[in-house]
């Protein structure tokens, strides 16, 4: 975690962290270093920066300034060390997880991933010669009896995605750190944002994050983050990141993620109002069956919510009594409430994960790893509240 105390409040590091306008010109916003590559003044100059004798940029794929800008403050909203912007979530995850493990090494991963994150991990990493062993970690006492000597990480999302499982952060570092101090606890926290959540303070050893949901929060971009001890970030940056994945974010999507932090705070606080009042409104509806959301008390998980999220978030999962038929009969009712994928932008989304987001899993998997084939997927936007009602609503009611 980073040594330096974080003496301002989360909004004001979000907006504030890293920059003022003295440094440039008085300009409000940061410049937006559009350059691939950085000029040295002598031959013998670029030699000393490629050899790390000497501070400066090189090439945008090594490190520019405007990435450097969102790095520093994505840290300091984790409480972390350092941090990496990367193109995507999954250059995040791809770029940490390939530096992190060698042939031989095992990987512990939960039940429930991202569609694309299970790909990864069990149809891409799993021909390199990694063991991938998929582990309930809803249940802690499921991990040491899993945890062995070839064990380097230890991975999970919490709230997961699509079916909202919570693992309990702090005792999955704890169990894992007990048997060896050196397994990495990654934690993927794109559902909750370190405005809920952050995972470093529970003991985790890193996070990563697909910035193109709520950090971004305006689905125009796509874009990821690592964070974690400079040490780990080093090693990420100059190996996974340049060499392995390469998977380097644009300056100008970092100037927008740059710009959607400074409202991360007062987006999150409406996704939540939002995604609480819906989720109970769904909870007692005749055409729902069940309502997965961890501001719940009959979730699954909610007691862990309390423990380690300030507020339960806006993505809610639900099944319908009439299953998948009704599934995709309500979504195709829906008028206001827009058909997507992805999630934590300013639109109310609806999708259908069996179908869509975690169609990489073969129907026997999606039963093992509880995704069922009637749940939807709702990712609570911004909009008037009675607005996002009426049109859920209205869709529901059309199903008796
Ligand atoms: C269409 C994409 C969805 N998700 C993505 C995602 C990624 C991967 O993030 P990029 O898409 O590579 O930025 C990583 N980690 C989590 C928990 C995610 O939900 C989606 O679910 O709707």
């Amino acid at each position: 975690m980073s040594d330096k105390k974080n003496t301002q409040g989360f909004a004001t590091r979000a907006i504030h962290h890293g920059y003022h306008p003295s440094e440039a010109n008085g300009s409000l916003n940061p410049p937006v270093y559009m350059s691939s590559t950085f000029a040295f003044e002598t031959a013998e100059q670029g030699g000393e920066m490629f050899a790390g004798e000497r501070e400066g940029y090189i090439y945008t794929r090594l490190g520019n300034p405007t990435l450097d800008l969102l790095e520093q403050r994505m840290a300091t909203l984790e409480n972390a060390e350092a941090a990496i912007v990367t193109a995507s979530g999954m250059g995040a995850i791809t770029s940490a997880i390939w530096t992190l493990l060698e042939p031989g090494d095992e990987i512990i991963v939960d039940k429930t991933l991202y569609g694309c994150t299970f790909a990864f991990f069990q149809h891409g990493l799993a021909k390199f010669g990694v063991t991938v062993t998929t582990v309930d970690l809803t249940d802690p006492a499921n991990l040491k009896p899993a945890l062995g000597d070839k064990t380097k990480i230890v991975y999970f999302e919490t709230p997961a995605n699509p079916n909202m499982r919570l693992v309990d952060i702090e005792a999955i570092a704890d169990i894992t750190h007990d048997f060896n101090a050196d397994i990495r606890v990654v934690v993927d926290n794109t559902y909750s944002t370190p405005y809920l959540t952050r995972p470093l303070e529970l003991g985790a050893d890193l996070t990563v994050h697909s910035a193109t949901k709520y950090l971004g929060g305006h689905g125009d971009i796509i874009a990821g983050v690592i964070t974690g001890t400079k040490e780990d970030m080093d090693q990420i940056r100059f190996f996974g990141l340049k060499d392995m994945t390469g998977a380097v974010l644009s300056p100008m999507d970092a100037m927008l993620i740059l710009r959607g932090l400074k409202t991360l705070e007062l987006r999150m606080d409406r996704h939540c109002q939002n995604a609480q009042a819906l989720a109970e409104m769904l909870d007692v509806h005749p055409q729902v069956e069940t309502v997965f959301y961890p501001g719940l008390e009959g979730c699954p998980g909610h007691e862990i919510a309390k423990k380690q999220m300030t507020q339960p978030g806006g993505m809610i999962a639900f099944e319908l009594k009439g299953g998948l038929e009704a599934g995709i009969r309500f979504m195709n009712a829906l008028e206001l409430v827009i058909r997507a994928v992805s999630l934590g932008d300013a639109e109310t989304l609806v999708q259908h994960p069996a179908s869509m987001t975690h169609s990489t899993y073969s129907p026997e998997e999606r039963l093992e790893h509880d995704i069922t084939d009637g749940l939807v997927r709702l990712s609570a936007g911004l909009e008037t509240l009675d607005d996002i009602k009426a049109d859920i609503l209205r869709a529901l009611d059309g199903l008796a």
